[in-house]
């Protein structure tokens, strides 16, 4: 009686390409998927960033963005990160599973996760030869977010985006290392860990595979160090938000996008944006 091997994790790296098994048909098809969700919502394209990248403010745009007052950048800021966290909850939708997922998971991965992939998303609209990033049509340096009133956290964000620009990362490596950063297993309050855990095993393989693919081997361990500073990051950005919320009560319940309140505040919920 011949024994009955199932095909294992193994199987899949070595599998040949004549006779591709139905994982690996199944990996391709993730792998497909993801890249199409990262294009269709990545807000801006690469090519469009770098053809802009050259636009800075001039010396009297930056004077006028330094004298406006704590309230109104902290406004503008709000919408353009709600903006930009709008554009990763579309993500989030587009990958085949995540919808599959209960609510309350979703909602969950969502909290924990969209501003960690703003943060990686928003090094592909950094100038890491004048360390500018684009903010509301052209680029700009830290000086202009002065009177927001929390240098070190722009900074932090900054150094940030520097350092991943020093990966080189590709369109398709940080598509499926965004993935990989919201479908995260280890989240608190997890209702189906399983399925999240399962989802997260695939877009991994996947993920490993293109390193292996392209030789880029050692980049994944590298993109997991800087999880740490993300995680940071996020945390004093919940951090200035509660200290600004003390200050500018009626700015934040008023004049802040509904989204941004949601996921950065406990007292509402996502529902309305993932419907
Ligand atoms: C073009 C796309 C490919 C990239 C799109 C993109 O990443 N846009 C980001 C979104 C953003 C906006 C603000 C922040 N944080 C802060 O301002 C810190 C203080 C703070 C905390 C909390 C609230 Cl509510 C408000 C302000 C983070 C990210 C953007 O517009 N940026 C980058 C960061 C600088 C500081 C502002 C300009």
């Amino acid at each position: 009686m011949k024994e009955i091997r199932l095909p294992s994790v193994v199987d899949f790296y070595i599998s040949s390409p004549e006779q591709p098994n139905t994982m690996e048909l199944e990996i391709n098809k993730l792998t497909a998927n993801i890249f199409k969700s990262h294009r269709e919502t990545c807000q801006f394209r690469v090519e469009e960033l770098q053809a802009l990248q050259w636009k800075q403010f001039t010396r009297e745009e930056v004077m006028v963005y330094q004298c406006k007052s704590i309230e109104e950048m902290w406004e503008r800021c709000a919408c353009r990160l709600t903006d930009a966290i709008q554009y990763v909850v579309e993500f989030a939708k587009r990958i085949d599973g995540f919808m599959e997922f209960c609510q309350n998971d979703q909602i969950v991965l969502l909290k924990a996760g969209s501003l960690e992939v703003v943060l990686v998303r928003m090094s592909r609209a950094f100038n890491q030869e004048n360390n500018t990033v684009f903010f509301e049509g052209k680029y700009a340096g830290t000086e202009i977010f002065k009177s927001l009133g929390c240098m070190d956290l722009v900074t932090s964000m900054f150094d940030f985006a520097k350092s991943l620009c020093t990966l080189h990362l590709s369109e398709e490596e940080v598509a499926l290392f965004t993935a990989l950063v919201l479908i995260n297993s280890e989240r608190q309050w997890l209702q189906e860990k399983a399925k999240v855990e399962r989802l997260h095993t695939h877009v991994d393989m996947a993920f490993k595979r293109i390193l292996l693919r392209n030789r880029r081997d050692g980049l994944l361990s590298k993109l997991f160090q800087k999880m740490a500073v993300l995680k940071l990051l996020c945390a004093q950005h919940i951090e200035k938000l509660r200290a600004f919320r003390q200050l500018y009560p009626l700015i934040v319940h008023s004049l802040f996008p509904p989204l941004y309140k949601e996921l950065f505040t406990c007292d509402t919920d996502l529902q309305t944006v993932i419907e």
